[in-house]
């Protein structure tokens, strides 16, 4: 790395709302660039589950303490120097502030779709807890990360392959070097 480039980040936050996409892109991007994978969702406690499946959406309150986990995660695998991938939506501001100690090493990705297309998602996707009800407060909630968060970006319209190609050029890396 040249002296005086930025430090490269070795923790990456893929964001974005119910059935953006975060665990199929997180999942694969970790696999591509050998990088540990855990999925946020993972960290909710079986009530906050509950409530989510019953069509109530989360407060802040209810995902303060799971926030807090999901940064506890994020900190362990940059003091072990392992790095990682985490899908989680972190669809405010100040959840993402709460995630990122040093945003020199931890970089969003943001999943950006339209309500149409994520609704249709997940209106075909099985098996997962979260309902289609709850779609229009994830977007109520959603703040997109602006300029001054250096987001990576990435419309959902194309195929996961597409979405992690497009999301390793604007890192502009090769995999290794984001594992140190
Ligand atoms: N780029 C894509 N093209 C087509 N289908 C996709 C794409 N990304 C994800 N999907 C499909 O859309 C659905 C939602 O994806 P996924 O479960 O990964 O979203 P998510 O953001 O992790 O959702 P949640 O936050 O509710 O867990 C799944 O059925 C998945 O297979
Ligand atoms: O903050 C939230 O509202 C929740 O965390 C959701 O975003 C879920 O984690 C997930 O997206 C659904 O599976």
């Amino acid at each position: 790395m040249g002296e005086g480039e930025a430090a490269m980040p070795i923790v990456l936050v893929v964001t974005g709302v119910s059935g953006s996409g975060k665990s199929t892109v997180a999942s694969l991007l970790a696999e591509r660039l050998g990088l540990p994978f855990v999925d946020g969702d993972d960290f909710h406690t079986p009530e906050s589950v509950a409530r989510m499946s019953a069509g109530h959406p989360l407060d802040d309150q209810a995902r303060g303490p799971w926030l807090a986990l999901i940064r506890g995660w994020i900190d362990r695998q940059l003091a072990t120097g392992e790095g990682g991938v985490v899908a989680c939506s972190a669809l405010k501001r100040r959840y993402r502030r709460a995630l990122i100690g040093d945003p020199t090493r931890v970089r969003i990705v943001y999943l950006e779709g339209s309500r149409d297309l994520i609704g249709r998602r997940i209106a075909a996707r099985h098996g997962h807890f979260m309902p289609a009800v709850l779609l229009d407060s994830q977007f109520a909630a959603l703040e997109p990360p602006g300029p001054d968060e250096d987001p990576i970006t990435v419309g959902i319209e194309e195929g996961p392959e597409a979405i992690v190609a497009a999301v390793a050029t604007r890192l502009g890396r090769s995999p290794g070097d984001l594992c140190g």
